[in-house]
């Protein structure tokens, strides 16, 4: 199609997508003066599921909230087979970040960024300069290690867990000694590592409790409240909710030129991995133009879906579905990373005073814990984001020059992100569980469209654990459960071990632990799908600014435009890479 004018156009962006990426993004240009057309598939949950920390796992689970999403691990063929296994995301105001585990870590970004640094010989992504996108978003409530690494004064709240001290203040009954002996003995197993966002903890090796995506009292803080506060306080930012995107609409200019200038979207119409889809429809469709730019951020899955059925992406896949060619661009949907995650628990003699009336149901009156929180102001349970200590590890490997495993210490009941978890952690309370997450896997995955229609459903393919590198991957993660039952075998924690429940007592060699390495491994940080790129990589689907290749006024920015998994937990990693991009974005506009 010719190019139609869309100087009268109504927004000057319009950004598809809520979470990490696309919210924030859409928060800079707002404050820089634009204004922005806010699509989203999801709308705006603001419950206790959403906003008490430690109910994470129940809003991972809401049907109001979850796109189940479902995978297969591994390749046909392979000695394992695990397939259609569901993993969740979120479609609401917000994205992910309204049911995520809230843990806010940049360390282990410096060497992600160094690799995008390097690629495109931009200091711009520098660990440095990432450090300073990171001041902009902070505002630390907490007492950091060094000041100098951190922001008081931005838009995202971070907090720290309640300390043993606050607790006790709080009140002394929500202590025993099996949950004080576990932090001490999981805090002494290494060295101390204060502040988990300071530019000196980027490669430490050591134990240390991370901070998180929370307000002073305690509850979620999170891009949706920055992005509520900018709909109310200007006018310049209009959310468009509970709608699916369907396309892209581009066009080429006199010169030749394809260009993006709206999208098609249909209004209450959800995707097929929501519980409150009834079926494919025929899609009652509008389009809207913007000005200037179209930004893409509806998250590592949904991104290259979108631009797939923009006739965005490897030619012949596209044709295969009967969509138009617009860009032959052979990456989209390829180059699938995940952090590889696998759990071990232990039993507990007795049960964690601390879970004494927590039930994890919505009705204060049903759940003495929750009117506590609710009430007093004051921390207990529910107050703790996803984690209480976190131990980063190197490898003991030659050719490892960096921390690539990190274990995360919880006194819950958690075998991963599987149907039910939510339950299992309601209603067991008297276990701890270390995670023990491989940063920088090997695997590289992909997804792809099972039709063109946009309720079709993507076939998503992990890979794990292919070739040597792959069994070299799952050889790192049994070294680490095998550090972890070190650590727990310790005391003061050891005498309240009752029994290793997952896999369970007897599984100590070698293969018994691949075995359950194998059969349990789960991942929650998918990316990488729209990874930028260098202009000789036939398989970059971004530059360095965001823009998708041929096609101009059009950029993906979220988790999918990683090149590589960042950090240990991605979230502040996708935050300032969003500001990075939103700068080129705003820079852009202003050489107009
Ligand atoms: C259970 C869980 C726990 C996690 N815990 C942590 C944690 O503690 N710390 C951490 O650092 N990371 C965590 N993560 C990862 C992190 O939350 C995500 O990596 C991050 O939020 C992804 O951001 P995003 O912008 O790429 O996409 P998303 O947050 O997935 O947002 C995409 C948005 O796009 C919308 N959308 C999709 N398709 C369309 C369409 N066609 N039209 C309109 N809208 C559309 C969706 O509704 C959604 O709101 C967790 C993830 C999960 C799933």
């Amino acid at each position: 199609a010719s190019c139609p004018s869309t100087s009268n156009s109504e927004y000057d962006y319009i950004v598809v997508g809520s979470g990490a990426g696309g919210g924030s993004t859409a928060g800079y240009l707002i404050d820089a003066g634009f204004s922005v057309l806010l699509i989203d598939a999801g709308h705006d949950v603001d419950t206790v599921n959403t906003t008490v920390p430690l109910y994470f796992p129940n809003a991972v689970e809401d049907p109001d909230l979850v796109f189940g999403y479902k995978l297969d691990e591994f390749p046909e063929g392979f000695k394992y087979q695990r397939n259609d296994v569901w993993y969740p995301r979120s479609g609401n105001l917000g994205g992910c970040t309204r049911h995520n585990a809230m843990i806010n870590v940049l360390a282990g970004m410096g060497p992600d960024v160094d690799i995008v640094a390097d690629m495109f010989e931009d200091d711009s992504f520098s660990r440095d300069a990432m450090q300073d996108q990171w001041k902009r978003i902070e505002r630390a409530l907490y007492d950091p290690g060094d000041v100098a690494d951190h922001g008081f004064d931005g838009w995202l709240p971070i907090n720290d867990n309640p300390s043993i001290a606050e607790l006790n203040a709080s009140n002394p009954a929500f202590l025993d000694d099996q949950l004080i002996d576990f932090l001490t003995t999981v805090q002494s197993s290494g060295e101390p590592i204060t502040d988990f966002n300071d530019l000196s903890a980027d490669n430490a090796v050591g134990v240390g409790a991370p901070v998180f995506t929370k307000t002073a009292d305690h509850r979620r803080s999170s891009v949706r409240d920055w992005l509520v506060a900018l709909e109310s306080s200007t006018n310049r930012l209009t959310f468009q909710l509970d709608t699916l995107v369907t396309k892209v609409l581009t066009c080429t200019d006199d010169s030749g030129n394809i260009k993006a200038y709206g999208v098609e979207y249909a209004e209450g119409v959800t995707v097929p991995v929501s519980p409150k889809f009834t079926g494919k429809q025929d899609l009652d469709t509008k389009t809207v133009t913007a000005k200037r730019e179209i930004i893409v951020a509806a998250g590592a899955y949904q991104s290259p879906q979108l631009l797939m059925l923009s006739g965005i992406g490897e030619a012949a896949h596209l044709k295969e579905h009967g969509i138009d060619v617009v860009v032959d661009l052979p990456g989209v949907g390829q180059n699938l990373q995940d952090h590889d995650e696998i759990a071990v628990i232990w039993e507990l003699k007795e049960d964690l005073a601390i879970f004494e009336g927590c039930n994890f149901k919505s009705d204060p009156e049903e759940d003495a814990c929750l009117k506590y929180f609710l009430e007093s102001g004051k921390p207990n349970l529910y107050s703790f984001g996803g984690l209480v200590l976190a131990t980063a590890m190197k490898t003991d490997r030659p050719e490892v020059t960096d921390t690539d495993i990190v274990i995360y210490w919880s006194p819950v009941h958690f075998q991963g992100f599987v149907p039910g978890f939510s339950q299992e952690i309601a209603q067991n309370h008297n276990a701890v569980t270390a995670v023990h997450l491989k940063a920088r896997p090997s695997s590289r995955g992909y997804l792809r469209l099972t039709g063109g229609h946009p309720q079709d459903e993507l076939y998503i393919l992990k890979n794990r654990f292919q070739g040597d590198a792959g069994y070299q991957d799952v050889v790192d993660l049994r070294e680490a459960i095998k550090h972890s039952r070190e650590v727990l075998k310790q005391e003061p924690f050891a005498s309240h071990v009752a029994s290793e429940i997952f896999p369970g007592e007897g599984n100590g060699t070698d293969e018994e632990i691949e075995d359950h390495i194998y059969k349990h491994i789960f991942g929650h940080h998918v990316c990488c799908t729209n990874a930028m790129g260098p202009d000789s990589d036939k398989l970059a689907v971004l530059d360095q600014d965001f823009r998708v290749r041929g096609v101009q006024n059009l950029r993906v920015v979220d988790a999918s435009s990683w090149p590589i998994v960042p950090a240990y937990f991605p979230t502040a990693s996708h935050l300032v890479l969003a500001g990075r991009a939103a700068d080129a974005i705003i820079a852009d506009a202003s050489a107009a």
